[in-house]
């Protein structure tokens, strides 16, 4: 049956939670590949594609992180970020925070300035091209030690003009925020913002450390606050924004269907709720999917659908372009819905 609702792809909405290593997909892997010499371990895009079938976060980072394998030049990056951005301002995408995991590539022998000079070439140009206004997140892997996270951050001293904020993702459980403090002191002594992935597998205690011990800003998913009415209260009277991924917790399996997800009664509580697309190329749908995914499964009304707009804008890192914010929420406040 077709939707009953008209698309929220006209929206404007900010995209906070986006890991643009998470937005390449199978037909630029492939071309990628070809130009690198890289080969890679699955026949053709359509078996590739087969492969995104996801237990856990642990069997999706496993075929993240073996496709960025394809990514070795500036050129690579600056190809990567522009079809995230036009796919991105197709879908109402105004304004996008864009992760990216450093030690994912150092590893392989792609140097921090590859990585950064490469995205920047496309970034720098967003506004023109795409009409998107965006900022450059770092994000640690967290399942990696606080040591290489560390030296990480010294790598990337020449390029934190480029950089806003640092935050940390891959594997949750095991690996707590804690474990990151000093790194995040030295971030905040460099005049970096803070974010983290909590409480996505991992327990609702590692959102209160990523708050109070790595005085983060806001917190990637949070989904798991829902467990702990004590701390979805702090949430709400600090008005902590959640980045929330909704298409990503049904692909990775934190929530059994999209009927199921605690959106609404995260909104209804008064959370600072925005919705994001994670690893889009993975899980099936860039931001205007999730938008009308969790419209058409959750049957948000139209005063909420605009809230979660006007969140993502209120949550963005625009202080610096506070002209800016006001535009875009501007935007929003004027949107007719049909
Ligand atoms: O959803 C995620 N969670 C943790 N790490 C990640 N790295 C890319 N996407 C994710
Ligand atoms: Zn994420």
């Amino acid at each position: 049956m077709k939707s009953p609702y008209h698309s929220l792809m006209p929206l404007p909405k900010a995209e906070l939670h986006l890991h643009i290593e998470g937005t390449l997909e199978p037909e630029l892997a492939f071309e990628l590949a070809a130009r690198n010499g890289v080969v890679l371990p699955h026949a053709d895009t359509d078996a590739l594609r087969e492969a995104y079938r996801f237990a856990d976060l642990q069997s999706f980072l496993n075929l993240y992180y073996e496709l960025m394998a394809v990514l070795r030049t500036e050129r690579d990056f600056a190809d990567l970020a522009d079809a995230y951005l036009a796919r991105a301002a197709a879908q109402g995408v105004r304004h996008a925070e864009i992760f990216f995991d450093p030690q994912a590539h150092l590893a392989r022998g792609v140097a921090m300035g590859t990585v950064v000079e490469g995205l920047w070439a496309a970034l720098g140009r967003a506004e023109e091209r795409h009409g998107v206004s965006t900022r450059l997140i770092m994000c640690f892997l967290r399942d990696e030690s606080a040591a290489s996270a560390m030296e990480t951050l010294a790598a990337a001293g020449p390029y934190l003009d480029r950089i806003t904020g640092v935050g940390l993702d891959s594997a949750e459980v095991g690996h707590p925020p804690v474990k990151f403090r000093e790194v995040y002191e030295a971030a905040a002594a460099l005049g970096l913002r803070r974010v983290a992935h909590a409480g996505e597998e991992g327990p609702p205690e590692y959102i209160t450390e990523a708050l109070d011990v790595l005085g983060v800003e806001r917190i990637d998913h949070g989904l798991r606050c829902a467990e702990d009415p004590a701390l979805v209260e702090r949430l709400v009277r600090e008005r902590v924004p959640l980045t929330l991924c909704p298409l990503s917790n049904v692909r990775l399996r934190t929530v059994d269907t999209l009927a199921d997800h605690p959106l609404p009664a995260l909104l209804d509580a008064g959370l600072m709720c925005t919705v994001n697309s994670d690893d889009p190329a993975y899980f099936g749908g860039y931001a205007g999917d999730n938008f009308d995914a969790v419209r058409e499964a959750l049957g948000l009304d139209r005063e909420k659908l605009r809230q979660l707009a006007r969140n993502s804008f209120l949550a963005a890192f625009l202080e610096d372009d506070e002209e800016r914010r006001t535009r875009y929420l501007a935007e929003v406040e004027a949107y007719a819905f049909v």
